[in-house]
């Protein structure tokens, strides 16, 4: 038996997705890993499956490169979103569940804008921010990004005494670029390497620059993938409601898996 796949990127972030209404994925660790992994396998930074929902268009459940089940995928999202229209589901917006709960996206051709969880309780720090987007990330700033050793100082922070015992972090490095506009690279857990973007912890990088900045919605940013926006609203002093992670996602690629086990 093959399992029919699709792989979308969105902004460079890549995903193997995969048609499961009927339930018939063989879920396993060991799978999913070989189907991510870059030389032996599809090649991907996650796997989706789309599941059916009740009271929703549908359900995305996603699993990093490593074959475990991950937390929200911002990217993810707005590609299993853009899969979904393709798959007929909805025509300009739609409903979906995910791990964190809810969210709503419209798609405007390559563009797919996606409603994010609201944050609470974003921890400040001297050297560092830390909140959950959907995901957990620790936000740092530096003067250049293109000069950062993102998967060696990613890792430790991500493996230590802090944040290691409590399941990691994602790792995010910030360049202030101009007012309003950010340059991010990420240190991505579950993917254990450095992505071409993160959609939360993009995310998480915007919300720091409103605190930090004082700037307003909506924030860009540049990742390795390409640019995104990020709008939002505050409403607590730490804590910020309709946070929306605008661009673009795309199908690159179709095949059949091997059925594994
Ligand atoms: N690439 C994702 C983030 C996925 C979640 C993360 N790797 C984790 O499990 O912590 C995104 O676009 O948000």
């Amino acid at each position: 038996m093959k399992i029919p796949f699709y792989k979308y990127q969105g902004t460079g972030n890549d995903f193997v997705m995969v048609d499961d209404r009927n339930l018939q994925f063989p879920v396993s660790k060991e799978f999913i890993a070989s189907i991510c992994h870059r030389r032996f396998g599809v090649g991907a930074d996650g796997l989706i499956l789309l599941q059916n929902a009740e009271g929703y268009d549908f359900r995305m459940v996603y699993f990093n490169a490593d074959g475990g089940e991950g937390s929200m995928c911002g990217n993810g999202g707005r590609c299993v979103v853009q899969f979904a229209k393709d798959l007929g589901l909805f025509t300009d917006t739609t409903r979906f569940i995910a791990v964190d709960g809810e969210h709503e996206a419209s798609v405007d051709g390559d563009i797919v804008r996606l409603k994010m969880s609201g944050v609470k309780d974003l921890e400040r720090y001297d050297e560092f921010d830390f909140m959950n987007t959907g995901s957990p990330h620790y936000v740092t700033y530096v003067d250049d990004v293109t000069e950062v050793d993102v998967v060696n100082i990613g890792s430790e922070i991500r493996y230590g005494s802090v944040y290691g015992p409590k399941g990691g972090t994602n790792v995010n490095f910030v360049e202030v670029i101009e007012g309003n506009h950010l340059s991010v690279r990420t240190y991505e857990r579950g993917v254990e390497d450095e992505t071409y973007s993160c959609g939360t912890g993009v995310t998480a990088c915007a919300l720091s620059a409103h605190l930090r900045k004082g700037w307003v919605s909506p924030i860009k940013v540049e990742t390795i993938g390409g640019s995104l926006e990020v709008a939002y609203s505050k409403n607590s002093e730490s804590g910020f409601s309709d946070i929306y992670l605008i661009g673009p996602a795309v199908k690159v690629f179709e095949g059949d898996l091997p059925a594994g086990s």
